[in-house]
Parts: C-alpha cells; structure tokens; sequence
C-alpha cells in the first residue's frame, strides 16, 4: 500500500504551525525516513497517517484513497504504530502485549499468543521472553517487543516514531540492522520518525529533511542528500562535511581499503 501526502499543513489549536503546505509519495513497499530536529513536524506528519491528528488543510491517502473517508478504528487496527517509549502495557506479559491486537480483531487467543511467540523470534528475542513482564525486559529487548507488537497485525503499513531513540547505541545499530534485514524479507510501507541523520540514512529508501514549521529542506535518496545538500542547513544536518563522511581509498597488501577523513580504515572494497 502506498502513501501519499498531498499539500498537508497543521496549525494547532494555540496557532502552533507544525507542518506547512507538506506534499510526499511513498511507494508501496518502501521506506520514509522524516528527520529534523525537535519540534520540525516528523511526528504530525506522520500521525496524519493513521489520523490520530487530522490536517488543517490537504489530504492523506492511502492508495488512493483519503484517509478521512476510512473508519478510524479500522485504520488505526490496520497500521503497525510503534511509539517512542514503546508503549507496552506494563501489566500484561509479553506475549499478550503482542497478541494484543490480533485478539481485538477476532483471532482466537491461542493462535493469536502461538503467532506471538513466532514474532519474537522473528525480531530477535528468545520466545521464552514472552513469560515476562515489560519491565522484566531491558530497553532494547522492550522496542523489540513494541516492532512485533506492530507486525502482529501483519499490516500493509507501519509507523515508527523514535522507534530506537532510548537505547544506547550499539544496541541501537543492532535494531536497525534487524529492521533492516526484516523490511527485506517482508516489504512493508513504512514511515520512520527520527532525529538521527545516519538511522534515517541508513533504514530509508526516501528521506525527508524538514525544518522548523515541518518545512521541506529536502527530499531525496541517502545518495542523492549526500552527494548534493540543497543549502548550507541541509550540509550542516547531514554533517557532509563531517571528516568520518569524507572517504578515501589506500592499498594495503593488495586490497582497497576505504579510510575516512581522520585517517581511520571503515571498510575494505570487494
Ligand atoms: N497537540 C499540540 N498542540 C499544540 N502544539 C503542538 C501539539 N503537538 C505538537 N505541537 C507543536 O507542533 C510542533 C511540531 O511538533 P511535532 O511533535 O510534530 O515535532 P517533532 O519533529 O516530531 O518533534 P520531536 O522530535 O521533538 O518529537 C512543535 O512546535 C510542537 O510543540
């Protein structure tokens, strides 16, 4: 299923402007990566999705159709949601917190908790996990359950919102990596909410630079942003002149290995 946002802007009730004249495609299986710094719109924009925030003025659709005409319950059921904190319920166990929604929309609670502990493998986690509570879990293990909690619906569509903002950042890479690896094998459409440049560039097919008032800076592939920033505030964001963006080749014994701007090896080429 494919997004499109067509001429979308907010202004909240106090007169906040939080996303002006916002125009974007997202192909089916593809993967949107908004990035800005606090405050620049990403999480509107992308609540518009699933209408848990209503535009002022423009149109969400979802192939093809405006999502206002859609029930808002059924959508909402329809889109994986992974907030930023998670948003586990602390007081029922892992597997349940999965089964969740399956549960709601008429499958039975067995299969609904036998489908649940295939999702924890499948992110990663040891299904025996499932026996815990949320807090019985460590930080990344938590996200890990809030994307199969998402998934357990098999939506067409996710959203993700800081999914991996609160945890340190070796396991941070490793979520995205798992993301990454799990976006290969099931195609979702997916809009992914961060403040982190190389996460954005890393996870999305499409990336969106926004500014304060949820202006486009620009929009573009990782590739294209970084070979050519629009403007000096895109340069800046995008840390392009950051000396670990600047690589360079050297041979060493017979291959090439890639080196960056401090001098220090990141890669070999094949
Ligand atoms: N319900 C609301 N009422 C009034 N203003 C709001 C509301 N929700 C968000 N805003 C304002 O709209 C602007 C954009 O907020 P939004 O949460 O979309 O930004 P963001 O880029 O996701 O920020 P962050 O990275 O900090 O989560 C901000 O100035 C915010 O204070």
């Amino acid at each position: 299923m494919g997004i499109e946002f067509r001429g979308v802007s907010k202004t909240y009730a106090d007169g906040t402007v939080a996303v002006t004249d916002f125009s974007c495609t997202v192909p089916s299986h593809s993967t949107l990566a908004l990035v800005g710094s606090s405050g620049s719109g990403k999480t509107t924009l992308m609540r518009m999705v699933n209408r848990m925030v209503d535009p002022s003025a423009g149109t969400v659709l979802i192939d093809e159709r405006d999502v206002r005409e859609l029930d808002k319950v059924a959508l909402r059921r329809s889109i994986g949601y992974v907030p930023q904190a998670g948003g586990l319920l602390p007081h029922r166990r892992v597997v349940d917190n999965v089964a969740t929604v399956p549960v709601l929309t008429g499958t039975s609670r067995r299969t609904a908790r036998a489908d649940a502990l295939d999702l924890l493998a499948r992110v990663g986690l040891d299904p025996a996990l499932g026996r815990r509570f949320p807090s019985q879990l460590s930080g990344g293990q938590q996200q890990r359950v809030a994307v199969a909690r998402a998934l357990a619906a098999d939506p067409h569509i996710l959203l993700m919102d800081e999914p991996f903002g609160a945890v340190d950042p070796i396991v941070r890479r490793d979520l995205q990596d798992q993301l990454a690896e799990l976006q290969a094998e099931l195609g979702k459409t997916i809009v992914l909410v961060t403040h982190d440049i190389d996460e954005a560039f890393r996870l999305g097919d499409q990336v969106v630079i926004l500014r304060t008032g949820g202006v486009v800076a620009q929009t573009g592939t990782p590739q294209q942003i970084l070979a050519e920033p629009a403007d000096d505030f895109v340069r800046d964001f995008v840390g392009a002149d950051r000396a670990e963006r600047r690589l360079t080749t050297t041979e060493v014994d017979g291959r090439r290995i890639v080196v960056d701007g401090d001098g220090r090896p990141v890669g070999v080429l094949a």
